[in-house]
């Protein structure tokens, strides 16, 4: 009797379950169906089954990331879809539906003609432990009040940043000597030199990373309070930003104690110059010498929090993006001996071999090689080689659906878009049966200079990087002066090719760039 009416129960039970999932799929089904025929989007030519809920497609992409293949791994599932020449595809990925693309028509849609369609998603949960509501972290009137408070800080430093990167330079030069003639990583130092440089520029004093024993520097002398950690601290912190970005809706299972920690580390540190800017006189603050970012944000605000947010957001969108530009470009000089040397000629023509006052913003934009070489290097490695937007309305992107893929395709409010523009700029539709080769007198063909949003490592629209002409002036600073100084570069044999990349927040290489610099 007890075990007949359980039966009927647990019958009625998988049946009630059966008929409510049907129900709820027929319902998406058919919803999808109306906002398609009202908004005019077609099917998607390609889309991806990618096992249960996407866990297959998520296993190989987690693989090939720790493999230092993200790239390839992107690369290839557009060119193995059904139609590779649609450059966009739906998919799932751990349970998410994604729409992914690499047409530069639907990020142009995504980033400018219809960026109030799209927003930042769960950005602002990922990064707000450490940091807060800052220009990188926020969507909407945030967003907008920190971007017209900051611009203005961006436009005056283009002009004065190059003199004060010469002493971090002379550090590095020394890293350089003490390993001169023998293979050691370059990357490595260029991020400290990046940090170094960068704290500087925000907080009026630098971190000294590159400032060692090893280079002759007393330990007495690096000892100012949070010094010592900073860097590895927020190095530490942001590797938990980006797993926190991949776990997506779970993000909050990451913040355990010793991210915390970090945080702590890094706020203590930042908190402690924005007091100074904010106990400054403002004669003190005229007579600052150079330019610092946080003297001349205390004339908008005088919010400690916003001045540490505002900080450390231009600290994580601006460090280790120029530091990844800087290796990636000596890794590629290094492997070819005939471009160093047409890049050295080229700065020596400008400037000599050892002049250093004439190297300015403006006589760094004359060098049109150099500046070849870096659209090269961001072109083959973009430091942001895959970013996302969430839609924060049902809408369309103008390509990717029907049986050409001409057609708009559907994106339903809250489903996020993935934009793969390492692929868009490894694809030879745009840049030619050579797309794969590093070339950088592409540059000066004329096609390849129109290509618009089929080249953009720096984002474009609204959103476009605040710190773009000054990434490019302090990479160019650091190329000149090490052209004036080495004539022979070289690659420890061996050295895989194409490298491995490590892709976090950002990109670099995997396993660093060992390189020998000879005179
Ligand atoms: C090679 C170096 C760099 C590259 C490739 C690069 C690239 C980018 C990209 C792709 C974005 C868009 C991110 C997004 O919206 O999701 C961005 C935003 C931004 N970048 Fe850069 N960046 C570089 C260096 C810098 C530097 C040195 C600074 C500052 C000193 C900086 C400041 C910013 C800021 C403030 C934003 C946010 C802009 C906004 O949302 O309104 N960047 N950058």
């Amino acid at each position: 009797m007890f075990d007949n009416l359980l039966r009927t129960a647990l019958e009625h039970w998988v049946i009630t379950s059966i008929v409510l999932a049907i129900g709820h799929l027929a319902g998406k089904y058919l919803y999808t169906q109306y906002l398609m025929n009202k908004l005019g989007a077609k099917p998607f030519t390609n889309s991806s089954y990618d096992g249960f809920m996407g866990f297959k497609a998520g296993a190989q992409a987690l693989k090939a990331k720790n493999e230092g293949r993200a790239v390839e791994f992107n690369d290839a599932r557009f060119r193995n879809m059904p139609h590779p020449e649609v450059f966009t595809f739906t998919t799932k990925l751990f349970g998410t539906e994604l729409v992914v693309t690499k047409d530069p028509e639907n990020i142009k849609a995504l980033l400018s003609t219809q960026f109030d369609d799209f927003g930042l998603g769960l950005r602002f949960k990922f990064f707000d432990p450490l940091l807060g509501s800052g220009i990188f972290t926020l969507d909407g009137e945030g967003w907008k009040h920190s971007r017209a408070m900051l611009r203005p800080q961006f436009a005056r430093e283009q002009i004065a940043h190059v003199r004060a990167l010469e002493p971090h330079f002379q550090v590095l030069q020394k890293h350089i000597a003490k390993n001169q003639g023998q293979f050691f990583d370059i990357q490595e130092l260029f991020f400290r030199f990046t940090v170094d440089s960068a704290t500087e520029f925000l907080f009026g004093e630098s971190v000294g990373s590159l400032r060692d024993e090893s280079v002759g520097y007393s330990s007495k002398e690096l000892d100012f309070a949070g010094r010592a950690d900073f860097a590895a601290k927020f190095n530490k912190a942001q590797m938990y930003l980006s797993t926190r970005s991949l776990l997506q809706k779970m993000y909050w299972l990451v913040n355990n104690k010793k991210f915390r920690e970090c945080i702590k580390a890094v706020h203590e540190f930042s908190d402690h110059y924005v007091k100074m800017a904010l106990d400054a006189s403002p004669e003190e603050i005229e007579k600052q010498v150079g330019y610092v970012f946080l003297y001349e944000l205390v004339k908008q605000t005088r919010d400690p929090k916003v001045l540490r947010d505002q900080s450390l957001n231009i600290l994580l969108a601006g460090r280790d993006t120029t530091a990844g530009l800087l290796s990636f470009v000596f890794f590629e000089m290094a492997r070819n001996p005939d471009m160093w040397s047409r890049l050295r000629e080229e700065i020596i023509s400008h400037f000599g071999d050892s002049e250093v006052e004439q190297i300015t913003f403006e006589n760094l934009k004359k060098c049109e090689y150099l500046k070849a070489v870096l659209n090269e290097s961001l072109r083959m490695y973009p430091s942001v080689p895959r970013n996302g937007r969430v839609a924060n309305r049902n809408t369309t992107l103008p390509r990717g659906g029907g049986p050409d893929g001409k057609s708009p395709v559907l994106v339903r409010k809250g489903q996020n878009v993935g934009y793969i523009i390492n692929s868009t700029h490894l694809d030879e539709t745009y840049y030619g049966k050579d797309a794969k080769e590093f070339r950088p007198t592409r540059w000066f063909e004329p096609e390849v200079r129109k290509l618009g949003w089929a080249f953009l490592p720096f984002n474009g629209g609204p959103r476009i990087c605040l710190g773009q002409q000054f990434a490019l002036t302090e990479a160019s600073y650091v190329i000149a002066r090490l052209a004036q100084n080495y004539s022979k570069l070289s690659l420890q044999p061996g050295t895989e090719y194409p490298p491995k990349k490590l892709v976090h927040l950002t990109m670099c290489l995997q396993d660093g760039v060992p390189i020998k610099f000879e005179k």
